[in-house]
């Protein structure tokens, strides 16, 4: 069975909204475990709209199961990270503008860069995973700076999912391309995991990708824990993935 890692930051989105102390970023993790969440994600970050520095302190206390933090290879935020000492760390792209993360990290053009914090962040017992499209270059570079893992990009699979349907050439061609950079991973050696938009309609197709380790979803379920409450949401997450 796939793994399912929540990621709770809408949670904070929500609290953010008004400065507030709730909805608990805390007791939402507490309760995605409890649903049977493997991991729990938070996104750290550089302009702090949602995921704050105290919840990532508070979750490495509290969870019973893994914190993956998601964040931008800069230095500010490694010095969190090594501080923090989460479980796992995504590296991923970020823009201040951006409303979400838009794509892949380029991993291929700045692999000295990478390396250095991949060795650091290691070096500290944290498991590495790059944020990268899917796409050959990315996954062997991913490879070449000692990641342990990769995380495809899976936004230009919902999208197409959404506005050409699953029957469509453009799905069937990006869900081979998730493939094909899925199988150069796992041939190299590397631990297999997606995410990005993924949701309750979208996540079937997906499923059927050989050696697929964890999904880490968040909108999706958050939007959906508004109507059935947050247990209920990745429990109906959970039933998907089998
Ligand atoms: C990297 C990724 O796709 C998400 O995990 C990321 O957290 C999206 O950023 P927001 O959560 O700020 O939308
Ligand atoms: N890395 C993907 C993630 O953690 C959740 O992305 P989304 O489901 O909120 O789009």
């Amino acid at each position: 069975m796939i793994k399912l890692g929540v990621n709770i930051d809408h949670v904070a989105t929500l609290r953010q909204a008004r400065k507030e102390e709730f909805p608990s970023v805390i007791a939402a993790a507490a309760s995605c475990e409890k649903a049977g969440a493997d991991s729990i994600t938070v996104h750290l970050r550089e302009d702090r709209r949602h995921i704050q520095d105290k919840d990532v302190y508070g979750l490495r206390e509290s969870l019973r199961t893994k914190l993956n933090l998601e964040m931008a290879a800069n230095e500010e935020i490694v010095a969190v990270a090594l501080d923090v000492k989460p479980d796992y760390v995504c590296l991923v792209p970020e823009k201040r503008q951006e409303l979400t993360t838009e794509g892949g990290l380029d991993v291929a053009g700045q692999k000295k860069k990478l390396a250095q914090i991949v060795a650091k962040l290691k070096a500290s017992g944290i498991f590495v995973s790059m944020f990268i499209d899917a796409d050959i270059k990315q996954v062997l570079a991913s490879h070449e700076i000692g990641a342990d893992c990769i995380e495809l990009h899976t936004g230009k699979y919902a999208q197409y999912f959404k506005r050409f349907g699953k029957n469509s050439k453009e799905f069937k061609s990006e869900l081979k391309r998730i493939s094909e950079a899925s199988n150069k991973a796992v041939g190299a050696g590397l631990v297999l995991n997606a995410g990005h938009g993924l949701d309750y309609d979208n996540i079937a197709p997906i499923c059927s990708v050989a050696k697929m380790n964890e999904f880490n979803i968040g909108f999706a379920i958050i939007a959906r824990a508004v109507f059935v409450g947050i247990e209920t949401a990745v429990k109906e997450m959970k039933v998907l993935l089998k």
